[in-house]
């Protein structure tokens, strides 16, 4: 017995570490903009294959870190590692899905969902079958030669999604995706990201100022301190995922994360 426990032992540890490989990680990141100190020493890892909010009072850095992920802007000291390499510039690695949408307006639902691929050159029979896959997985089957003016914000965001999941990247940027629509388009689209997180195996970075969104979605919340930003707590919300908007509500455990981060931000806005 004494032998065979430690090796089961060493096999367990051993399946928990590669559960928990980073698919990105923040090491020691600076922001300066001029005289502002946006980000100080901020460190952080994002589990591949997992989703992280950053949650944090208006102002703290939480669009400058993912823009530094995201490789749009440079850190003043520190780095960004994506699958184990530094990053200083956008890759094909990671794919942004920006809350203004930022779709062409003269193209439509599948030339704009097709554009990255469009960019790297794929032939037009092949970037088409991989676009109308994604827009149909977002929930828009049948609008693939719609304009964007013809759809409504909530459409115009799982465009903007289909097309950051269409370049395949491995690590997707979501900068406050569903700010912009009602709150009932809202939780179809929570429950349809989630389900993108269960079956893509990709690893989602997600600012919001929602803390009730980042408990139902998230396996792992950032709370950042105000500027000069670091991260001050983490926080692991589970079990939440397969409840119904009503039942979640009422739930005990879910009322009680949802205050503890507020008792940590409210200390912020006061
Ligand atoms: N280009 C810039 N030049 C100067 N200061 C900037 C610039 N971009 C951001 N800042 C400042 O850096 C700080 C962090 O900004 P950032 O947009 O990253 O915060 P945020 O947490 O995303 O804010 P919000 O929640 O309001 O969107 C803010 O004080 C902001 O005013």
């Amino acid at each position: 017995m004494s032998v065979v426990m430690p090796q089961i032992k060493e096999a367990v540890m051993q399946l928990d570490v590669s559960g928990t490989e980073n698919a990105v990680v923040a090491r020691n990141v600076s922001k300066n903009y001029g005289k502002v100190e946006a980000l100080k020493n901020m460190s952080l890892e994002f589990p591949r294959g997992q989703l992280t909010s950053l949650l944090g009072p208006s102002g703290c850095g939480k669009t400058t870190l993912l823009k530094i992920i995201g490789g749009l802007l440079q850190p003043t000291s520190g780095e960004i590692e994506v699958n184990g390499k530094p990053v200083n510039a956008p890759g094909p690695d990671r794919a942004f899905v920006f809350q203004d949408f930022a779709l062409m307006p003269w193209a439509n639902v599948i030339r704009n969902v097709a554009f990255g691929l469009e960019l790297r050159g794929v032939a037009k029979s092949e970037r088409e079958a991989i676009a109308e896959k994604y827009i149909a997985d977002v929930g828009l089957k049948g609008f693939e030669k719609s304009y964007p003016h013809e759809l409504s914000g909530g459409m115009r965001q799982r465009v903007g999604l289909a097309r950051a999941l269409s370049v395949d990247a491995d690590v997707l940027l979501m900068d406050e995706p569903f700010s912009a629509v009602d709150e009932q388009t809202r939780r179809k689209f929570q429950e349809d990201l989630l389900r993108l997180v269960q079956n893509e195996n990709k690893t989602f970075i997600f600012v919001t100022h929602s803390i009730e969104e980042a408990v139902y979605v998230s396996d792992q919340i950032a709370i950042l301190l105000p500027r000069p930003s670091r991260v001050s707590e983490i926080i692991r919300p589970t079990g939440f995922r397969s409840m119904d908007a009503d039942t979640i509500r009422r739930n005990p455990e879910y009322l009680d994360i949802v205050d503890r981060i507020w008792a940590s931000l409210r200390s912020y806005v006061e």
